[in-house]
């Protein structure tokens, strides 16, 4: 019989208090590999902290994180760092570096190429396979600054790729993307599950139009808490998400992709609108006349 596999994420029970405020509270999760999780929740919810413990930047202040295995607190923050790719859409390049250079800054995990280390011919060869899958196999040559921001934040996943990670951390990769730039990211992200069916992810969002058809599970957070968590199908529910948002929403799926609308009576044009008014101030009128 063989062993189960290590998970690549476990959080126990976890806490995280920052002056005295609790920004998680009594967080549990397990990733394993192939999983990509999908957390949702409203501004403020702690997704980002919880990202953060994933990719060893933080310390719970109560509870276990272990990534790969490995407990934080019992090894070096930095070791953990190294074996998770961490896409920060706010990457501090200034320089005009070529594409493929981008991504090879990843192996270093540098902001720029270290002087006098140079790429073996497999690893230039990984770079440019990456960025292909990334459907920026045309872009190879060009110049970063020169890239559209959904360009970018495709080169920053490959270079996030570089070293081999086996967790991936997106935190809101779609925000700001244009309809286009938007699909062709999650189309990527697709491509780039299937190629990789050993990784696993997880991704950050407020939108559920922002989650890539291969998505298997999520969680959604509010004010700290796990309001539910587990495959995607059994989560992304018209009343979980509704409570997650506060708000009332319809979800629905379509083509393995997601979308919410708030509730309410169905919009019938402008002219119809009018039109009610108008019946409705002659009714008005006629009401109160008698
Ligand atoms: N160091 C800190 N000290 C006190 N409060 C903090 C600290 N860092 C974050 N917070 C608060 O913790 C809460 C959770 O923050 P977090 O960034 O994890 O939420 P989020 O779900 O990612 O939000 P958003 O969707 O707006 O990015 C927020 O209310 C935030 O103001």
């Amino acid at each position: 019989m063989t062993a189960p596999a290590v998970p690549v994420l476990r959080l126990c029970d976890v806490d995280v208090v920052r002056d005295g405020t609790p920004l998680l509270r009594s967080v549990s999760l397990t990733v394993h590999q192939g999983e990509h999780w999908a957390l949702l929740g409203s501004n403020g919810a702690g997704k980002s902290t919880l990202l953060s413990l994933a990719g060893a930047l933080v310390h719970p202040t109560h509870g276990t994180v272990e990534v790969l295995g490995r407990a934080l607190g019992r090894v070096d923050l930095r070791e953990l760092r190294s074996l998770v790719g961490h896409v920060d859409p706010r990457h501090p390049l200034r320089s005009p570096l070529r594409v493929r250079d981008v991504v090879l800054t990843g192996l270093t995990n540098t902001i720029e190429p270290v002087p006098r280390r140079h790429p073996t011919p497999d690893q230039r060869d990984r770079a440019d396979r990456l960025l292909t899958t990334l459907g920026m196999g045309g872009k190879l040559e060009a110049r970063w600054p020169t890239l559209s921001q959904g360009q970018r934040g495709r080169v920053l996943i490959a270079r996030a790729l570089m070293p081999l990670p086996r967790l991936l951390l997106l935190d809101e990769p779609a925000t700001g993307l244009d309809l286009a730039a938007r699909e062709q990211l999650l189309e990527s992200l697709d491509t780039l599950r299937r190629e990789h069916p050993a990784l696993a992810t997880v991704l950050v969002t407020h939108h559920l139009e922002e989650l890539p058809a291969s998505t298997t599970h999520a969680m959604l957070l509010r004010e700290g808490e796990c309001l539910s968590a587990g495959e995607v199908g059994q989560v992304l529910t018209t009343d979980a998400v509704s409570k997650c948002f506060d708000h009332p929403v319809h979800i629905s799926r379509t083509d393995g992709r997601w979308a919410a609308r708030a509730l309410r009576p169905p919009y019938r044009g402008a002219g119809q609108a009018v039109q009610d008014t108008g019946r409705e101030s002659a009714q008005t009128l006629s009401n109160s006349s008698r």
